[in-house]
């Protein structure tokens, strides 16, 4: 059984179990040491002073692993969260999985890498058993194509379709994504791809992030509507990358903003049973999840996308949430509350209270 709490826009799904634990009784002071391997982009989004500063307060240090030396030999670390792709990074985490058995990593590569692939990653979204209630969800209709032969061979598929990289190993080739109006423009593309039916969907689309229990949604740009007219374009087809990190705002499309702020969000009990189901099923605890709301139908939506650790600074009160996350995650490891560096007494220490912003 899970419960919502409302909380600056998201909400925080939380086990009927864990509402009776308490963080009062903390009998041992110490501070805990999350280290965390991220690429220098990654790092310096999300790694931000506001962040460190708030773990800080809670007790908590955020510390860099250097990912050309031995994770086994830096440290020591009470929790481990990263980002990083390759089989070197792997066996790095096996070998300190290895070493130090009792050390939480957030979170296991095997779950995180499947989502480096398109079709694995939204096969868990075809797999959810959530009864469906008013809100229904699915996936775009979709093909794998493998080689370029197959690419004649669609017929299944509706146009407009968006054909997207197999991989999706955060590679700037893994965003690079075509919106194809006709038929002879798909046989220029290069597989492995993904062909898939683009939705009309108003422009909007919703960037549900996932913070172990805690789940915020919010508005992005998407690509605008296809009208059938517009199927003849004389292009054939265009591309486009990652449309929903756009930054700038044009003028003329100031009118589109505002709308884009007034977009109805997709009701939190509905969010909330696909995230948890989502997060239960996939194993992971930081993720976030594009969907969009079919034009044709109100209540319908579709995933057309899952993203690993994602770009949380985005999100409304990201150090918070993180912070309550990681005070959380060492809590539940060692039985005991990392001790604010404000607060002299672990007694009156309830900073990581599961409750506090209620
Ligand atoms: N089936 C679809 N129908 C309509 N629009 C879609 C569809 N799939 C993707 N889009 C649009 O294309 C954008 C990019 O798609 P997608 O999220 O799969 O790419 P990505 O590069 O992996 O994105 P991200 O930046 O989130 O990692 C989406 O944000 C959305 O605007
Ligand atoms: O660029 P940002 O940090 O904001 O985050 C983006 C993140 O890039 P980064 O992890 O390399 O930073 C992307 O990861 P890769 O697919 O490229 O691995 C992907 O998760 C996007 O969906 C994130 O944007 P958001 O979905 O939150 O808008
Ligand atoms: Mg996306």
């Amino acid at each position: 059984m899970q419960f919502a709490t409302a909380l600056e826009g998201g909400f925080r799904c939380t086990a009927s179990s864990d509402l009776d634990l308490s963080m009062e009784d903390t009998s041992v002071s110490r501070r805990f040491v999350v280290g965390y391997a991220l690429a220098p982009k990654k790092k310096h989004s999300f790694v931000r002073p506001s962040l460190v500063g708030l773990a800080s307060d809670r007790g908590v240090d955020l510390v860099p692993i250097d990912p050309s030396r031995r994770v086994s030999e830096q440290g020591p670390f009470d929790c481990v969260i990263h980002k990083f792709y390759g089989d070197e990074w792997k066996s790095q985490l096996a070998d300190f999985s290895a070493k130090n058995p009792g050390i939480p990593i957030v979170d296991r590569p095997i779950d995180i890498e499947r989502l480096h692939n398109r079709i694995t990653m939204l096969q868990f979204v075809s797999e959810l058993e959530i009864p469906q209630g008013r809100e229904t969800f699915g996936i775009p209709n979709q093909v794998v194509i493998y080689d370029s032969s197959a690419l004649s061979n669609t017929t299944d598929l509706r146009f407009p379709i968006i054909a997207k990289p197999l991989v999706a190993d955060g590679s700037a080739k893994s965003h690079k994504m075509s919106l194809v109006y006709h038929r002879e423009a798909l046989l220029k593309l290069k597989p492995p791809l993904v062909l898939q039916e683009f939705v009309n969907h108003g422009g909007v689309i919703f960037k549900v992030y996932v913070v172990g229990n805690y789940v915020q949604c919010v508005r992005r740009k998407s690509l605008p509507d296809v009208s059938p007219e517009k199927l003849d374009h004389p292009v054939g087809s265009v591309t486009f990358s990652q449309v929903s990190n756009v930054t700038t705002q044009r003028p003329e499309e100031v009118e589109y903003y505002e709308r884009l702020e007034e977009a109805e969000v997709p009701p939190p009990h509905f969010l909330e049973k696909v995230a948890m189901g989502l997060r239960q099923a996939m194993g992971l605890r930081l993720f976030n999840f594009d969907m969009i709301r079919d034009s044709k139908s109100s209540n319908h939506y579709l995933i057309v996308d899952i993203n690993y650790f994602p770009g949380y600074a985005k999100m409304p009160s990201y150090e918070k949430v993180l912070t309550d996350f990681l005070c959380d995650l060492v809590r539940d490891e060692k039985g005991q509350a990392p001790t604010s560096s404000s607060a002299p007494s672990p007694a009156s220490s309830n900073l990581c209270k599961h409750h506090e912003h209620e």
